[in-house]
């Protein structure tokens, strides 16, 4: 595995007085102010509201980019000391609403002050917050952000992409709004997840935020409740099946391509059955990767390694675990397979090894071969009866876990409290000195059991991981970490190497090389205290270095071009290090440039 450096967080750039190049800008006037790329608020110095026609259009005192960042925290202090006490989801929300009137307004404080504070903030931006807001999105929203392309508009999606006002796009996510995080089909309300997933693309990655574009294919909705409510801004209709559905994408798919040839697309909270299938249609044809069946696996299968060298145990021990897996739909799927292709390089082929250690369960409790209606998907980890020594088709996960002594249970089913006590206390009886427990699913309601639970009912000696934040728990004589097993510490750097190589297309090589890479991230000490990712503070250093291992894995397989004025034999000639370097220095960083007028 590559050596990792470990650089100082982002904070010690903090207001740097080096003058950034300047920045074109076709408007003037107001035009500008209420423009969010281009909007300094009270910050234009004098001589640039002379330039731009600015001048008495703002109060007379120009206040400084510093001076501004710390104005909006104090105001962000005061809302968290007026709201002290009050419900969590008003809290929630509230935090939400400051922090998206900034981003509406002023884009580069926006995106400062969330780098700055990305530990803070992104459980708003992102998980779990942005699953509230988009429960609540038609009420919440004020204005657009991204595109929406609904069934309406087949026949005129390649008109319709020039109409986003950027010439330069190099990061989509896409969503249908299916399976928004665990709370099922939210409709057009899914937006949010494209929106969070790309705020974090900025703050992780340093990808341009005008070059970003999120995106909802509103192809109708069947949940029934935003059907009958009057302020739901989708189409309304039942959902498009079939080769309806499929058209609309493959529509989509081509007027992105026609515009932006070498734009990213990222999948997102598609529901299963079309996240498996688009990933198939596409992925040879146009730059893509769904990250919930590969950027999951990637982090899951980082996070069982870590729990190899947790125990103390060489990797090569990972071929000896148990791992019970509940939850068979696009997330749980992703993952097993990545863990048996992990089993089946480590045993030099055999891919046998891998079904004795593995154990899917889904809602009708443990899969096997008996099962009538097998997902096709979900063949390839069904047990054969014959090899279970006592438990039957759908054993319930009590059964499942009492049986097999797992050495780790990992939830991807989208269903909180799973993880039950008495589940959790048979976890006492694992193979493993150190049982691992992964509560995956999102947001925090839906985690299959919350850390206090895992670590009081399981044992002090887990490892315990889980999708959406959870503070560590207290143990009296000794801390219980809480491990953040999110693709936010994949996806990132997924989409930043595969724009910096230039890689046509995505492949699993690529996600693999990144998986290890952030498995490697951590050192022995860490993992040994039960440490497996790192924290996100550091969450640029993680995606420099994944980045770097995406685009050492697409100059191997031969699908690197090149990205700008760095050509593929520049990249195949880099070492490791600079690697990292140039990703690093493609990092966009926000700060107030001088503003030029051009007609
Ligand atoms: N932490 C992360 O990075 C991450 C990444 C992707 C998905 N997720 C989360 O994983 C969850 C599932 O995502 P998905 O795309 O696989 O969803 P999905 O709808 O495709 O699959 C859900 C699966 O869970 C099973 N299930 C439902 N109820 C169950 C129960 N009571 N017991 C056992 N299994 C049950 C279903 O049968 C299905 O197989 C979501 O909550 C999502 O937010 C987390
Ligand atoms: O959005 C997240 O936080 C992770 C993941 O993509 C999910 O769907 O839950
Ligand atoms: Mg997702």
């Amino acid at each position: 595995m590559w050596k990792v450096v470990r650089f100082a967080a982002s904070r010690s750039r903090k207001f740097s007085t080096a003058i950034p190049g300047p920045c074109k800008v076709h408007k003037r006037g107001t035009d500008i102010l209420h423009d969010p790329w281009f909007n300094k608020d009270t910050g234009f110095p004098i001589t640039e509201r002379d330039r731009l026609g600015l001048r008495g259009l703002l109060p007379p005192r120009v206040i400084s980019f510093e001076h501004q960042y710390d104005r909006f925290m104090d105001s962000y202090r005061s809302l968290e000391k007026n709201t002290e006490g009050q419900a969590d989801k008003f809290v929630s929300l509230s935090k939400w609403r400051i922090l998206n009137r900034l981003h509406d307004r002023n884009e580069i404080l926006y995106y400062r002050v969330l780098i700055d504070n990305i530990k803070e903030f992104a459980p708003i931006i992102y998980t779990p917050t942005v699953g509230l807001v988009c429960e609540n999105y038609s009420g919440l929203f004020r204005r657009p952000r991204g595109m929406y392309f609904s069934a309406k508009d087949k026949g005129e999606m390649m008109s319709m992409i020039y109409n986003w006002p950027a010439d330069e796009v190099d990061m989509i996510v896409l969503t249908d709004g299916s399976r928004i995080l665990g709370l099922g089909d939210l409709g057009v309300q899914g937006i949010g997840i494209p929106i969070g997933k790309l705020d974090m693309y900025v703050a992780a990655a340093g990808i341009n935020p005008r070059k970003i574009l999120p995106v909802m294919l509103d192809v109708g909705t069947n949940n029934e409740k935003l059907l009958k409510d009057p302020l739901y801004l989708g189409v309304r209709q039942p959902r498009l099946e079939g080769e309806e559905y499929l058209s609309i994408v493959d529509e989509f798919m081509e007027a992105v391509h026609a515009r932006w040839p070498k734009a990213i697309v990222q999948f997102e909270d598609f529901q299963m059955k079309w996240a498996f299938e688009t990933l198939k249609r596409y992925r040879e044809r146009f730059c893509m990767f769904n990250d919930d069946i590969q950027g999951t696996a990637g982090v899951a299968l980082a996070g069982l390694l870590g729990t190899v060298r947790s125990q103390g145990r060489p990797l090569s021990d990972f071929l000896k675990q148990k791992i019970v897996v509940v939850g068979a739909g696009s997330a749980g799927l992703g993952v097993l397979k990545m863990a048996v292709q992990a089993v089946s390089r480590m045993s030099g082929g055999s891919g046998t090894a891998a079904n004795s250690q593995f154990f899917l369960i889904d809602k009708n409790g443990l899969v096997t071969t008996e099962r009538s209606n097998l997902d096709p998907a979900a063949v390839p980890f069904a047990k054969n009866p014959r090899d279970l020594e006592g438990l039957t088709e759908g054993a319930s996960v009590i059964e499942v876990v009492k049986k097999v002594k797992p050495h780790v249970l990992l939830g991807l089913s989208g269903v909180g409290g799973v993880f039950d006590k008495e589940v959790l206390k048979a976890m006492r009886e694992s193979a493993s000195t150190k049982p691992a427990i992964f509560a995956m699913s999102n947001p925090t309601v839906n985690a299959e059991c919350t850390a206090i639970e895992a670590f009081s009912h399981a044992g002090e000696n887990i490892v315990f991981a889980s999708g959406s934040p959870f503070d560590n728990v207290d143990l009296g004589n000794q801390v219980g970490h809480v491990n953040q097993a999110n693709n936010m510490y994949l996806f990132p750097g997924i989409g930043l190497g595969t724009l910096l190589s230039g890689a046509r297309h995505i492949t699993d090589e690529m996600v693999r090389a990144a998986a290890e890479r952030l498995a490697s991230y951590m050192t022995d000490e860490e993992v040994q205290k039960g440490i497996l990712y790192p924290s996100i503070d550091c969450i640029r250093n993680v995606t420099a270095e994944v980045g770097a291992a995406v685009i050492g894995a697409a100059v191997a397989e031969k699908q690197a071009e090149g990205h700008g004025d760095v050509g593929l034999r520049e990249l195949a000639n880099m070492s490791k290090e600079d690697t990292v370097e140039y990703v690093r220095s493609n990092m966009w960083y926000p700060e107030y440039c001088p503003l030029v007028h051009e007609k």
